[in-house]
C-alpha cells in the first residue's frame, strides 16, 4: 500500500520522509520535488521565512538515475536556518534550553501538547506542531502527483477567498490555467480580485492581526472507480475530508458544491447523466457532486475546499494566556508569523489530494511498475460496463 511518514522539527536540522509503495520506473528527480516546493513557498502574506527559506532537498534512497526502484524513497529537506541559529537550542545533546516558552499561544497545540506530553516548554511542542512539516508532505506529494500524471490524472488549486473577499467564478480553472495561478501573488484565478485579495492581507498586516480563507483543489481526469461505497473507513470523499482536515489550521472542508448544496432542492442538487456516443462514455455537465457519488469517483472532475482559520500568532500582544509556572494571567510569547497562508495552504491541499487518490489508484490497479499499473488501469477502463454479461438479457 502507498504510504508515507514525515519526520523532523520546524528548527531542527531537516525534515525526513519516507514513501513506500510507489512503482518502479517512475520517473523522478530532485527538480520536480524542488519546483513543488517552491511552489508551496509561495503567496503575498507569508512571514519572513518564505524569503530565505531554500527548502534544500536530497535524495537519499528509492531512486537511480532519475528513476524509482519499487523500494523505500527517502527525502531530506534541510532548514536554511538551522547552522546559522538553532543548533544549540534544538541540539539532540544533553542539555538546557537557554529559553523555556511558558505561556503557551492560543490556537496553537502548545498547552494541550503540553498537558499530554508532560512537558513544560512549548517549543517541545510547537516544533512539530509547526507547518514547516507541510513541506516534507509536499516532497512525498510531488511524487504522488508524478505517479497520476503518468495515470492521465492532473491536481491544481486556486484560493477562493481570503478574510472578506472572496472569488466568485464563472469558470473553474483546468491544468493549463495553473501558471497563471502560480503568477498571482496570492494564487487567485480571478485577476480582478487579487488586488482587493493584497489589500486585505496589507491592512491586517498594517494592525498586527492574521487573516483565513479558503482553496479549492481540482483532479482532472481521475477514472472511475477510485474509493469504494462498501465501507465507510473506504470512501474516497472521507478520505480526502480527512487528508485535508489534517492541514494545520484547516478547520472545514467541502466536497463539490458542499454546503452551497445543503440550500438546494433534490431537483437541482444533482449531476445529470448522459451517454456521449462519440467518448463511448457518460458525461455531466455540472460536477454539483465534487466528481464523488457512494464514496467512488464517477470519472467527473474532482473538486474540494478546504478552509483556513486566521493564524494564531499575531504580530501585537497577542490573545491573553497563561504562564504554566506561575499560572497568572498574561500575553503568549512572540514567535515569528505569517499573516496568511492560505495560499501555501491550498499547495498543500493539492499534495494532500494526490496522496488519497494516489493511494486509492494504487489499491484499484496495483502493480509493481508503472508499466503494469497502467496496463491494469486501460484494461480496466476498455471493459467497462461489459462485467456482468446477465445486463440486457431477458
Ligand atoms: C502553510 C502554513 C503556514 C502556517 N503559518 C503559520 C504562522 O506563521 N503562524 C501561525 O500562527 N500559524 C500558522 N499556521 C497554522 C498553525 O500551524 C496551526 O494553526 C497550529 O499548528 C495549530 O493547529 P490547528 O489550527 O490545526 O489546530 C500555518 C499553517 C499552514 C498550513
Ligand atoms: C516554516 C514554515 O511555516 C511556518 C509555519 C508556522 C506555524 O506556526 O505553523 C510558523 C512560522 O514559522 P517560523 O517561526 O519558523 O517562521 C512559519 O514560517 C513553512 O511553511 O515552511
Amino acid at each position: 500500500m502507498l504510504r508515507f511518514l514525515t519526520a523532523g522539527e520546524s528548527h531542527g536540522k531537516g525534515l525526513v520522509v519516507t514513501v513506500e509503495g510507489v512503482p518502479s520506473g517512475l520517473s523522478v528527480t530532485k527538480k520536480d520535488i524542488q519546483n513543488e516546493l517552491a511552489r508551496r513557498r509561495l503567496g503575498y502574506g507569508r512571514g519572513p521565512r518564505m524569503r530565505f527559506e531554500a527548502d534544500e532537498v536530497e535524495l537519499l534512497t528509492g531512486i537511480r538515475h532519475g528513476r524509482s526502484l519499487g523500494s523505500p524513497i527517502a527525502i531530506v529537506i534541510y532548514n536554511s536556518e538551522w547552522e546559522r541559529k538553532w543548533t544549540e537550542e534544538m541540539s539532540p545533546e544533553p542539555g538546557i534550553p537557554s529559553k523555556v516558552l511558558t505561556k503557551p499561544r492560543p490556537g496553537h497545540a502548545d498547552l494541550s501538547g503540553m498537558l499530554k506530553y508532560g512537558f513544560a516548554d512549548a517549543r517541545d511542542v510547537l516544533e512539530r506542531a509547526s507547518a514547516r512539516e507541510t513541506a516534507a508532505r509536499v516532497a512525498a506529494g510531488s511524487i504522488f502527483k508524478l505517479m497520476l500524471r503518468e495515470l492521465g490524472v492532473e491536481i491544481l488549486s486556486h484560493v477562493t477567498q481570503i478574510g472578506s473577499v472572496e472569488a466568485v467564478l464563472s469558470e473553474l480553472p483546468t491544468p493549463a490555467d495553473l501558471e497563471l495561478i502560480d503568477s498571482s501573488e496570492v494564487r487567485c484565478f480571478k485577476k480582478d480580485v487579487e488586488q482587493d485579495m493584497v489589500a486585505e492581507i496589507k491592512a491586517a498586516a498594517k494592525v498586527g492581526d492574521s487573516l483565513g480563507g479558503a482553496a479549492q483543489v481540482l483532479a482532472y481526469g481521475v477514472p472511475v472507480g477510485l474509493g469504494s461505497h462498501v465501507h465507510w473507513d473506504r470512501k474516497l470523499d472521507g478520505l480526502i475530508a480527512q487528508a485535508l482536515m489534517s492541514i494545520q489550521a484547516v478547520k472545514a472542508v467541502s466536497i463539490g458544491d458542499g454546503v452551497e448544496v445543503s440550500y438546494k432542492r433534490g431537483s437541482e442538487a444533482h449531476d445529470a447523466i448522459f451517454w456521449d456516443p462519440v467518448s463511448e462514455s457518460y458525461t455531466r455537465d455540472t460536477h454539483r457532486a465534487g466528481g464523488i457519488e457512494g464514496g467512488i469517483s464517477s470519472g467527473d472532475l474532482i473538486t474540494a475546499t478546504a478552509w483556513m482559520k486566521p493564524l494564531a500568532t499575531l504580530n501585537r500582544p497577542s490573545i491573553e494566556t497563561v504562564d504554566v509556572v506561575s499560572k497568572e494571567q498574561s500575553f503568549s510569547f512572540k514567535e515569528r508569523t505569517d499573516v496568511t497562508a492560505v495560499p501555501a495552504m491550498g499547495v498543500v491541499a493539492e499534495h494532500m489530494m494526490a496522496y488519497v487518490l494516489a493511494q486509492e489508484a494504487t489499491r484499484k490497479f496495483g502493480g509493481d511498475s508503472m508499466a503494469e499499473m497502467k496496463r491494469n488501469l486501460t484494461s480496466f477502463i476498455n471493459n467497462l460496463g461489459s462485467a456482468d454479461s446477465r445486463v440486457g438479457e431477458g
